[in-house]
């Protein structure tokens, strides 16, 4: 790993930025398979299937003799565990839920806010290198507690043509609706424009990689809503000298290990310490089964020293990364300071991986800095907020004249007659 010390603000952006492809880069390849789906459909997808996961797919859609044979394979150690973090992640979420909003403004002037499931949600679980299950909980549990009615999932197949056991195993157990083997940016598409097997949803949700990310910025086009852009796992840790660093070195390798272009980062106002854990990522490294990816993705990953805690915390805030793991005695001046993070982990015994699976908190999550602007997935991704208001006779006796006085001076004089129609009435 490449170690940088006490960088000149003016490189920061240059040392911290990602190695994924730019929006770009990508949208002449997604527009292509956008036009050809819009126009082919199903038969469009297939051959992306063919070209990009190496399987012919008669038909893309899950049947249920399918799901039930893929619940037999899965064991049941690893049932009971997906059970237990689906339940965390369950409380975590239903207590997101909030009161109806209600407020007289003025007297006779009633005005409410409620929110209201999507009806229709697609959501994407990456596949391409691991199938990441435990994204159909951080998805489907949401989208079954805020009531949405259709909730589509997809996911590329695998080499046999199939979806992992445990995906179809899970998926089922949080009300999906319907499962199509589909992936990348044919997925998006599908679910943007509609095909035959596939339904055209509101909005569309999940992970991926730079790939599925572009191609879901770009659906927005075309008027699908999209969560936020979660691409390409990212972590920063901020540590000082009382941190662990061999517990530094397996979370900076549980997020390298995602893809290659991943990228993790060590922010520390202790020397000592960017020794040490550059050593334990070697030694660790070593041993992974994922070796390949970890190492390359480690490659574009780095070690900073700063001398003090403020300089590290507007680094992190320019940074904003996805994850973000606090390791120094005062954390406090962290947690309270940070802006810019999706998801933040305090202590030395709180890895990332627990936000990953089972905590409780969601790991669908702003990258490439879109933790500037975006919240990760809530319940709330799941819902509209919609206002009501009901006025009384009184109440536009009482607001009347303001409305009739703001329209005619914008010019707008049947919104102007809307209200004095009435108060002729009432006067
Ligand atoms: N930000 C988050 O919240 C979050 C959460 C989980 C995972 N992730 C990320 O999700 C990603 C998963 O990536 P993955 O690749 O394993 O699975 P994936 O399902 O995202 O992508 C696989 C698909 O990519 C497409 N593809 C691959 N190469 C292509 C090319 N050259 N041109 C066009 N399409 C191509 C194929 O259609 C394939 O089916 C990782 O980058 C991981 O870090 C992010
Ligand atoms: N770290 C990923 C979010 O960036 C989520 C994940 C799923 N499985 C393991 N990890
Ligand atoms: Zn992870």
């Amino acid at each position: 790993m490449q170690i940088i010390k006490n960088p000149n603000k003016s490189d920061w952006s240059k040392i911290l930025k990602r190695p994924t492809q730019t929006v770009g880069d990508i949208e002449g390849t997604v527009n292509a398979i956008f036009q050809d789906v819009s126009v082919n459909g199903d038969s469009a997808i297939q051959q992306y299937t063919s070209k990009f996961d190496g399987v012919y797919l008669e038909s893309n859609v899950v049947t249920s003799e399918e799901i039930d044979e893929a619940i037999q394979k899965v064991p049941q150690k690893l049932q009971d565990a997906i059970k237990h973090a689906k339940e965390n992640i369950e409380v975590f979420h239903k207590a997101q839920k909030t009161p109806k909003v209600e407020i007289e403004t003025t007297n006779g002037v009633q005005c409410w806010q409620e929110k209201r499931p999507i009806q229709k949600v697609g959501l994407y679980i990456p596949g391409g290198t691991a199938p990441l299950f435990s994204t159909v909980l951080m998805l489907a549990v949401p989208a079954q507690i805020a009531g949405c009615k259709e909730v589509v999932l997809c996911s590329p197949p695998n080499k046999e043509g199939k979806l992992a056991s445990e995906i179809l195993f899970t998926a089922k157990l949080c009300g999906v609706t319907k499962i199509i083997k589909v992936g990348g940016i044919q997925a998006i598409a599908g679910l943007t424009f509609g095909t035959d097997t596939i339904p055209k949803v509101y909005k569309i949700f999940g992970p991926g990689n730079q790939y599925v990310t572009v191609a879901k910025q770009l659906a927005t086009k075309y008027g699908v809503a999209i969560d936020m852009p979660a691409g390409p796992s990212e972590l920063l840790v901020v540590a000082d000298e009382s941190a662990n660093a061999s517990y530094i070195a397996s979370d900076l390798l549980s997020q390298a290990e995602h893809g290659t272009d991943s990228q993790v980062i060590l922010v520390s106002t202790s020397e000592s310490i960017i020794e040490a854990v550059a050593h334990q990522v070697e030694q660790q490294l070593d041993v992974l089964p994922r070796k390949a990816i970890a190492e390359k993705a480690i490659s574009n990953s780095k070690l900073i020293y700063v001398e003090n805690d403020t300089i590290a915390l507007e680094m992190i805030d320019e940074y904003g990364p996805e994850h973000f793991i606090i390791c120094c005695e005062n954390e406090e001046l962290y947690v309270e300071g940070i802006s810019n993070a999706g998801s933040v982990f305090i202590g030395d015994y709180t890895p990332e991986s627990a936000g990953d699976y089972a905590s409780g908190t969601n790991h669908t999550l702003p990258t490439n800095g879109f933790s500037k602007a975006y919240s990760g997935v809530n319940l709330d991704s799941f819902m509209k907020s919609m206002t009501f208001q009901k006025i009384s006779k009184e109440g536009i006796l009482n607001i009347g004249e303001t409305i009739e006085l703001m329209a005619e001076a914008e010019g707008l004089q049947a919104h102007k007659n809307a209200v004095s129609i009435r108060l002729k009435d009432l006067k």
